[in-house]
């Protein structure tokens, strides 16, 4: 049996030879940056070194002035989130804000509706009703910010400067919520100015120095290969649904509908056990390499 613990992540999102002009003058130069899959990478660098450019080159909602961004080949579209570093102070309340952003990136509108049920009450928004979004405090906006980048489940989050300005509580909060996306396998990019949070969360650190890469560190966390496997079960009870499968790493159930993590190469006993229960597979993703908690 191969030894998944050591798999290398592949990478996700690379930019070669990058480089950003604005008004002739050259903001990032020559960036190699491979986004690996899995990680959680910190961006760090002074006031104005070009994080943001970064990000937004990492996203594809800017252009490169010349070099090269190449998304991993995948057999479904890799789907993207982005949190600007703020959102305006718009006339929508947090939920028709949600709706449009949910939208936008394609999600059906039941599916968006359970999304933005759980994140809002998950982050303490849910009181705001129809409060309009420009009578918001920094930390709702910077909340209902991550709620949108997160909410059709991107492969890729991007977030820049996510806990500007925030207390501890909100950004611990916010924090928490990373952190579960990360154990379920999210690649995440975060732009920050917070050593300290930089230092306990991130998998890598990539420093921008004068339009470059300044310094680029790994910080070794132990590895897995997963897939997600969804299946119906009708009938199911969620004190049920955990299967007696090793290599399940976690499972979610929505209804009838149960998506299991398991790890890649006990995912053909897990299918076999939940088709000899009478499950109907809907989906099996492609491996995903994740680090253990
Ligand atoms: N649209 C733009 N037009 C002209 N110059 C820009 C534009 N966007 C960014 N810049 C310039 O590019 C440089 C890098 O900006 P960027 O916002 O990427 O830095 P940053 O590291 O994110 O800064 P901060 O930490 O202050 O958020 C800055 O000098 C900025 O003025």
């Amino acid at each position: 049996m191969p030894d998944t613990s050591a798999a290398a992540p592949r990478a996700l999102v690379v930019l070669s030879g990058a480089c950003k002009r604005y008004d002739k003058r050259n903001v990032l130069e020559n960036v190699n940056l491979a986004v690996r899959e899995g990680e959680l990478t910190a961006i760090v660098g002074s006031n104005g070194s070009g994080k943001s450019t970064l990000l937004r080159l990492l996203a594809g909602i800017a252009a490169l002035s010349s070099g090269e961004r190449r998304l991993a080949e995948s057999p479904e579209p890799i789907r993207i989130g982005y949190a600007p570093d703020r959102l305006p102070k718009l006339r929508f309340s947090a939920r028709e804000y949600l709706r449009y952003m949910a939208a936008i990136a394609g999600l059906p509108e039941e599916k968006a509706e359970i999304a933005i049920d759980r994140y809002l009450t998950r982050l303490g928004l849910a009181h705001t009703g129809p409060l309009q979004m420009r009578h918001f405090s920094k930390g709702m906006l910077q909340k209902a910010n991550l709620i949108q980048a997160v909410l059709a489940e991107p492969r890729l989050l991007l977030l820049d400067e996510p806990f500007s300005g925030l207390d501890e509580s909100t950004r611990e909060e916010m924090t928490g919520l990373l952190r579960e996306l990360a154990a379920g396998g999210t690649t995440i990019v975060v732009a920050s100015h917070d050593r300290e949070w930089v230092d306990r969360l991130a998998d890598r650190c990539v420093a921008i120095e004068n339009g470059r890469i300044g310094s680029d560190e790994t910080y070794p966390r132990a590895r897995r290969r997963v897939r997600e496997v969804t299946a119906r079960m009708p009938g199911i009870r969620e004190a049920d649904a955990a299967p007696r499968s090793e290599g399940v790493v976690d499972c979610r159930t929505e209804g009838d509908v149960v998506r299991y993590r398991v790890e890649a190469e006990r995912s053909d006993a897990l299918l076999k056990e939940l088709l000899e229960a009478g499950a109907s597979i809907l989906e099996v993703t492609e491996e995903r390499t994740e680090a253990k908690p």
